[in-house]
Parts: C-alpha cells; sequence; structure tokens
C-alpha cells in the first residue's frame, strides 16, 4: 500500500543535509562496558542476557540515524528503551561507549571541552520535563538566563528575551517568578528560554509529560506552530504513540536500545517492521494518518476528469468526507495533474486495515 520505500532500522537519509548523523551508536553501562560492543558475541545478545552474563545494561545498542535540517525527528518507545540516553548521547551529557556521532559533519566524540560547552549552549540546546527554572529569578530573567551564560549585554539579552516570551504566549508574565506560574506556563518558559539562545536544533526530553492532558495539547500545538513558523530542527523524545504521530516528521521507534523502525508516521503505521510494531500502533485510527496518496488507486479517463479534488497529503479522514458529501469518488491532484482516485472501496480498507494485511502478506 505504501508506495514509500521500506524503511530499514538504523536506515540514513538519501536526501537532505544531516544536522546529526548517527553511526554505530553504543552506551553500555557496568563494568568493563567497552569490551560489550567490540565483542561480537557480547554484542548479539539481548539486555536480559547481557545483564545476566556480565552485570552490564545496554541502553543504546547499535543505532544508527540522521537527523535532518527543518525536520522534527521523534524518539519514541516505552520506558527504558534507551530514548533519554540515546538523545543525551547526542551532546555528550552521557558519553557514548562506541560509534559516531556528528554535528554538520563535525565529530562530537573528537571536541574538547570548549567545544562541547558550545554545542550545548549555542547549536544544540535541551528542553528537560523538569524545567530547571530558577526559582527566584523573573519568567525574564530566566529567558535571559542562557544569553548571560554566553556573555550577552543586559540590555540586549533582556530585549531578546522578551521577544522570545511574546513568541511562546507568556506576554505580561515577564516579571513573575517561576512559582507563579502554572506547569503548563513553567514548560513554555523552559522552551523560551531554550529558544533565546536562537540554536540550530532543539531537544526535547519529554517535556509535556507531567502536564495535563489540555494543556500537554496546548503545548502540542505551540511546538507545531513554532515548528511551521521558523522551520526549526528538532529532536523530540516521547513514550507516547499519538504525540510522536502528531509532532514527527519522522519516527525512530525503540525498543530494548535498538530503533525496531525508523520511518515516517505514515509509513510506521501503515509498513509496521515487525509484530512489535504492529501491536504498538493497533489501535491508531489509520484514517487520520494515511494518506490519499498511499491509499488512490489508478483513475479510469472518466474519473480523471471529475469528482473532488484533493491534495496528495490530504488524509483518509478528509477523503471519507469529501466523497461522502459527493458521493463520486475523490481525485487526488498535483497541480492539474490526476495521480489517481480513491473511491469507497478504497477508503474503507484504509480503516479496516484490509489493505495493509493485503500488502505485508
Ligand atoms: N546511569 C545508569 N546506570 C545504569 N543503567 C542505566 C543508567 N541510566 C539508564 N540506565 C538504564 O538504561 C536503560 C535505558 O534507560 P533510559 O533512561 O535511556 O530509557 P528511557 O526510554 O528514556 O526511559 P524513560 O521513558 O523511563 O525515561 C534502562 O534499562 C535504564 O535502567
Amino acid at each position: 500500500m505504501s508506495t514509500a520505500p521500506a524503511t530499514t532500522p538504523g536506515a540514513t537519509s538519501a536526501t537532505g543535509t544531516p544536522v546529526f548523523s548517527v553511526d554505530g551508536l553504543w552506551k553500555v553501562f557496568g563494568p568493563k562496558a567497552h569490551r560489550v560492543p567490540a565483542d561480537p558475541e557480547l554484542a548479539g545478545l539481548t539486555s536480559a542476557e547481557l545483564r545476566a552474563r556480565t552485570g552490564c545494561t545496554a541502553a543504546v545498542q547499535d543505532v544508527s540515524f540522521d537527523v535532518r535540517k527543518g525536520e522534527v525527528f521523534v524518539v519514541m518507545g516505552l520506558s527504558g528503551s534507551g530514548k533519554s540516553t540515546l538523545v543525551r548521547c547526542l551532546t555528550r551529557l552521557i558519553e557514548p561507549t562506541a560509534g559516531t556521532i556528528a554535528i554538520d559533519g563535525e565529530d562530537v566524540r573528537a571536541m574538547d571541552k570548549t567545544r562541547l560547552r558550545e554545542l550545548r549552549r549555542h547549536r544544540a540546546a535541551m528542553v528537560f520535563q523538569h524545567f530547571g527554572l530558577l526559582p527566584h529569578r523573573t519568567v525574564l530573567d530566566n529567558v535571559a538566563y542562557g544569553l548571560e551564560i554566553q556573555g550577552v549585554g543586559r540590555a540586549e539579552r533582556r530585549e531578546r528575551a522578551a521577544a522570545v516570551v511574546a513568541k511562546v504566549g507568556l506576554e505580561g508574565m515577564e516579571h513573575r517568578r517561576p512559582g507563579q506560574l502554572s506547569g503548563g506556563q513553567r514548560q513554555r518558559v523552559g522552551l523560551a528560554r531554550a529558544l533565546a539562545v536562537d540554536p540550530e536544533v532543539l531537544l526535547f526530553d519529554e517535556p509535556f509529560s507531567a502536564l495535563d492532558p489540555l494543556i500537554r495539547r496546548d503545548m502540542q500545538e505551540e511546538v507545531v506552530r513554532l515548528h511551521r513558523e521558523e522551520g526549526r530542527t528538532m529532536v523530540f523524545i516521547t513514550h507516547d504513540l499519538s504525540e510522536a504521530l502528531k509532532l514527527g516528521d519522522r519516527i525512530a521507534l525503540m525498543r530494548d536500545g535498538r530503533v525496531v523502525q525508523l520511518g515516517t508516521p505514515e509509513e510506521i503505521v501503515g509498513s509496521p517492521a515487525d509484530d512489535y510494531v504492529r501491536e504498538f500502533v493497533r489501535d491508531v485510527p489509520r484514517e487520520q494518518v494515511m494518506t490519499v496518496r498511499t491509499a488512490m488507486r489508478a483513475a479510469s479517463a472518466d474519473e480523471a476528469g471529475s469528482g473532488p479534488a484533493l491534495a496528495p497529503d490530504a488524509t483518509v479522514s478528509e477523503a471519507i468526507e469529501a466523497v461522502a458529501r459527493t458521493g463520486a469518488p475523490a481525485r487526488v491532484m498535483e497541480g492539474s495533474r490526476c495521480l489517481g482516485v480513491v473511491d469507497h472501496e478504497r477508503l474503507l480498507g484504509v480503516v479496516a486495515g484490509t489493505n495493509q494485511r493485503k500488502e505485508v502478506a
């Protein structure tokens, strides 16, 4: 069903300039951790076997991927699957055991202390779940803090901080202290503080998991908006599948330290790589994720000339509405060219998951 190429674990991008490029990355905790990636026998064990044999925990095991410029790259998996360890390795908040990491082609593992500090302060800012705000400082001063560390003068940093505070919707709260804010507002301050240093890439470590559902949705929309407006590269950790599907251009799904599938939401939902992924995405409403580009069939000459028109990235859900309204198959149009049509049968096939089963079989 999917017209996109199949994704393989650890696949790297063929297009675009990678911001981060990760290859064969390992993080092993425990005694003599270095011997694990180097020894094919140990490297081939499951986490449980490795722990029993050596007392080591392989939190990240032979992971490779690129983060492309301008994308939201989501690292998703259940608790303990290695998400935080993986993302902390990107800026060496955790020291990798083996493998290579590059940012814009520069070797992160070869960086000295000064260069690393520069990386974390200017190029890859982290937004944490537990905001890490300074309680005695105002919102404005918390946001300006990163700029202060960078040595930006007081007047300029206050001006830049005020602009970012407004951007995240906290205008009028500049002089409050963190204790006078709600959880969602505090998270916005954390986001503003990371944005203020204008980093090339923002790293989010489960930033919204402590928020209640409505505020969480607000914050997700905020991230989508910021991303749309600024096109900033983002790496986003979450254990929440719906959050991953909503935010991610691509998702790396982790299990037990490994990336089991890397792909767009549509690829992950439409063509799960294995039974684990299939089970993971089983309850996702497919019609909200799958696009008509994937669901369409070839059009006859008659069909290509009439019927409602949809863009190729319209969802199946939108197509159902159009087909129900007009009673005719909907045309998938790229400019004036008809790529194909979606009719009742194709659309129902997506909802029922029968197209998918046919392809997988
Ligand atoms: N400092 C450490 N020492 C030993 N083991 C660790 C250490 N940090 C993490 N681990 C182990 O590594 C594995 C991956 O942990 P990690 O925190 O990266 O997972 P996670 O997917 O981010 O989980 P969560 O969603 O619960 O934060 C777990 O088995 C964890 O117990």
